[in-house]
């Protein structure tokens, strides 16, 4: 069974959300993939709300844009955490999906990333799983070092 859900409203939500898959990938980290929208699959949300903790998911990473309901709504059915990815809109810049997401109230919480945020969702449920994966918080070490490491000392015009 994956340890991460990745969610999404809708098809169109993928390639902003594939970011989140490809970092999970990096540090070997299982995850399955799973169109749930609030508005129009209500009762595959429910379900997948519903079954998440016995299924065995430990992090649901949600990503949604617009009236981006689908990470609130998915934090009112299950207590795993759920990581909020506001994804960019035509229409608002994903502002719309940002306040739609980040205002939860006091009770169920939707730990927010920044619009288009998808690979720190993806860093962020491993570190969450690194609490209790000795193995995986050493990936995420040398991770955050080869990041680090990459980063040049000045600019160069190349
Ligand atoms: N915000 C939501 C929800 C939801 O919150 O449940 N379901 C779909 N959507 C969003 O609608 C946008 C446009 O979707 P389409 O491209 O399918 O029209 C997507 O960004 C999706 O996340």
């Amino acid at each position: 069974m994956p340890e991460v859900g990745i969610i999404m409203g809708s098809q169109s939500d993928w390639p902003t959300m594939r970011e989140a898959a490809a970092i999970l990938d990096d540090l070997n980290v299982s995850y399955e993939t799973r169109i749930v929208s609030a508005h129009r699959t209500p009762d595959r949300l429910w379900s997948y709300g519903v079954e998440a903790v016995e299924r065995g998911l430990k992090v649901i990473i949600a990503g949604a844009g617009g009236a981006a309901h689908l990470p609130g709504m998915m934090a009112s059915k299950t207590r795993l955490p759920v990581i909020g990815v506001p994804v960019q809109t035509k229409a608002l810049g994903g502002q719309d999906s940002l306040l739609s997401i980040v205002q939860m109230p006091r009770g169920f919480p939707v730990a927010t990333m920044a619009i288009g945020g998808a690979a720190n969702a993806g860093l962020m449920a491993a570190q969450i799983l690194a609490l209790g994966d000795p193995a995986l918080a050493d990936r995420l070490d040398q991770w955050r070092a080869d990041l680090t490491a990459s980063i040049p000392d000045a600019p160069s015009d190349e």
